[in-house]
């Protein structure tokens, strides 16, 4: 049987008493259960709870066979979309390949760079991309649930100009996938008019939570990922979920133990990795419990740091600062691959103590070290150990933070499936720019503006 993912709180244990779990326990198992029955507040978008099983199978081919296209008629896979129309392909990518895998030679490189587009509105990274993309083939995947979303839209009309420049309308046209609403926005009326490629972002399924539809598939097997990996991990993590045992059930222990830590004012937490690959990830999770958590003026500030490298920044804070910190450490038990530290016949570097011992080997005394540390400074550590960075395991992490996120907000009191807070920043910019239907919120902002600047 393959090892699976493993929630450690033992280091946690001296902040977190076992009655005070005992006494949440009635909440998170009805919480636990609201998820499994769909039966909580926004539960039109839980389609996400049964994807691993239910997924469209027609589609999953087509991606692959799509991907496999790219594969061979791109050097580069532009992707344009943003939050969870970006983070979880982005994640995934960055978690599964080489560590510079922008910077191998074109011979040591198997598939398409993946580059990314419409995730700000800064011109000079897209004007730098267009350099990029001139002496390359490339494609698009033009990303976006509602159709709508500016930045995207922005950045998909300027590349759809740099495609039909370099390609004709005609080729331009089956070089663009678009993954939307099944029939609703202005990208999907564009897609059908125009007829590209389409896969369907299901009614269901919010952005945050849409990583293991095409949203992020296409992507994650155009960069030659096992999509197929990924959704066995999420398959069998589905499983192993679906008891309310606190034994097996880790996204639910997880989701209790951060609700114990928010009440006594832990109200921050880092997610922490020990490898460079995982940086995404930790994006990807600041916007899957940021986005479903933090409102009606309460929720925890989801944040990350990448250790060793901030130990040597943010250190000093998390060791010794404002005491509302807990710690999520994501922990690779065995490392792709590993370097063995030779010893020298003069010393000078004073590290011949470490001859003979691997590069992981230190790495994973830093760890230890470190959540020693920290936790003799008073912030609590939850650690999720994964037996290995790859597909199946990564299918599982994905799907266990998205349950222990939907737990999460159901313990916590919110809807973890609606944004209503992103909205106001969208309208201030429509009215500024001077979109129709905007005009009076246009005078009102202009004159704080004007008043502001006095
Ligand atoms: O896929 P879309 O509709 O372009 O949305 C992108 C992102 O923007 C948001 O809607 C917030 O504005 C996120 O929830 C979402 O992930």
């Amino acid at each position: 049987m393959m090892n699976n993912l493993k929630l450690d709180v033992t280091k946690c244990q001296q902040f977190v008493a076992k009655h005070e779990l005992e006494y949440l326990k009635p909440l998170a198992k009805l919480a636990n259960d609201m998820v499994n029955n769909k039966a909580g507040a926004g539960n039109e978008f839980m389609g996400w709870v049964d994807l691993p099983l239910n997924y469209d199978k027609e589609e999953f081919d087509r991606i692959l066979k799509c991907a496999k296209k790219i594969q061979v008629d791109s050097d580069v896979l532009v992707v344009v979309g943003i939050g969870g129309s970006y983070l979880g392909a982005r994640a995934v990518i960055d978690a599964l390949s080489h560590n510079f895998k922008n910077d191998l030679s074109k011979s040591q490189r198997r598939y398409p760079k993946i580059l990314y587009a419409g995730n700000s509105i800064s011109s000079t990274y897209m004007a730098d991309l267009l350099e990029v993309l001139e002496d390359v083939d490339f494609s698009v995947n033009v990303i976006s649930k509602s159709g709508t979303t500016t930045e995207p839209a922005i950045a998909f009309r300027i590349l759809k100009d740099a495609l039909v420049s370099k390609y004709g309308e005609h080729e331009a046209k089956k070089r663009i996938y678009a993954t939307t609403d099944k029939s609703k926005g202005a990208l999907r009326t564009l897609a059908s008019q125009e007829g590209y490629e389409t896969f369907v972002i299901p009614d269901d399924v919010g952005g945050r939570f849409s990583v293991l539809t095409a949203v992020g598939l296409l992507p994650i097997c155009v960069s030659g990922i096992d999509i197929t990996m990924l959704m066995k991990g999420a398959h069998d993590a589905r499983e192993l979920y679906l008891r309310d045992d606190l034994e097996t059930n880790s996204p639910l222990i997880y989701a209790m133990y951060r609700n114990v830590l928010l009440r006594k004012g832990k109200d921050l937490e880092l997610l922490v990795n020990y490898e460079p690959q995982l940086q995404y990830i930790s994006e990807w999770f600041k916007q899957l419990f940021g986005e479903s958590e933090g409102k009606d003026k309460k929720g925890i500030f989801p944040a990350s740091v990448n250790f060793s490298t901030d130990l040597h920044s943010m250190g000093q804070y998390i060791q010794d600062g404002k005491r509302n910190i807990f710690e999520t450490i994501i922990k690779i038990d065995l490392p792709k691959k590993d370097i063995v530290i030779k010893a020298e016949s003069e010393d000078l570097d004073g590290l011949n103590y470490l001859a003979g011992k691997t590069v992981d080997y230190v790495n994973d005394k830093a760890f230890l070290g470190t959540t020693l540390a920290h936790t003799d400074g008073e912030v609590p550590n939850l650690v999720i150990h994964l037996p290995e960075l790859n597909a199946y395991h990564l299918g599982e992490l994905i799907y266990f933070f998205e349950k222990a996120c939907a737990i999460s907000g159901y313990i916590l009191g919110v809807n973890p499936f609606d944004q209503p807070g992103v909205e106001a920043y969208k309208k201030n910019m429509f009215a500024l720019l001077g979109k129709t239907g905007y005009e009076e919120e246009k005078a009102i902002l202009e004159k704080r503006l004007e008043l502001d600047e006095n």
